[in-house]
């Protein structure tokens, strides 16, 4: 219920950058599913020979993620070159997920990012996925212009994404209209 009602006061910050209506994107996860995860990663005196979370980015809406302890370990990658997102008391780490991606038509994108094990303390994290679509579907709004991605329904959505990680695939490519961008 907290973390809904923080997704919908980050909402229109978003809406205001991207120039459409707040209750549009607020609208987009009301009354939406939640999912959680509970993560815990034991130490490990040799951090480069296991990984924590292999690298992903996340399928859902918007990600909220609850750093327990002070391990660091999650990693976001940009450009090639993967950059700590280390604990800040009272933060939450934001996420953007892949239907968010699509629901902007790509202006916001889905972060690649994995979690490395930390040599001497353990780390513990608590995830909250928020689910997102329209009347439905998962499409890019029509007030961002020509859609760079397909429609679907958000239960293909769902069937469909975790088809390609079970693949190694990601989903959300195959949804592109162009596949060159
Ligand atoms: O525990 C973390 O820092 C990241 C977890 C994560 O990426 C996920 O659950 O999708
Ligand atoms: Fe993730």
């Amino acid at each position: 219920m907290e973390m809904s009602d923080l997704t919908t006061r980050l909402m229109p910050f978003m809406a205001s950058d991207l120039g459409v209506e707040q209750e549009t994107l607020v609208g987009i996860f009301q009354g939406k599913r939640q999912s959680v995860a509970f993560h815990y990663y034991p130490p490990c005196p040799h951090p480069d020979k296991v990984i924590g979370i292999t690298p992903h980015h996340d399928g859902l809406g918007l990600t909220l993620l609850l750093h327990v302890d002070e391990t660091p370990g999650l990693q976001v990658r940009r450009n090639g070159t993967w950059y700590p997102v280390n604990p800040l008391p009272g933060a939450l780490v934001i996420n953007v997920g892949d239907i968010l991606q699509i629901l902007t038509n790509g202006m916001y994108k889905s972060a690649v990012h994995r979690v490395v094990a930390d040599t001497k303390k353990g780390r513990a994290t608590v995830v909250m996925f928020q689910h997102a679509c329209v009347a439905g579907l998962v499409k890019p709004l029509p007030e961002l212009g020509e859609a760079a991605y397909k429609a679907i329904e958000k239960v293909e959505y769902i069937k469909g994404n975790f088809r390609a990680l079970a693949e190694g695939t990601w989903f959300v490519d195959s949804l592109k209209i162009n596949q060159k961008t």
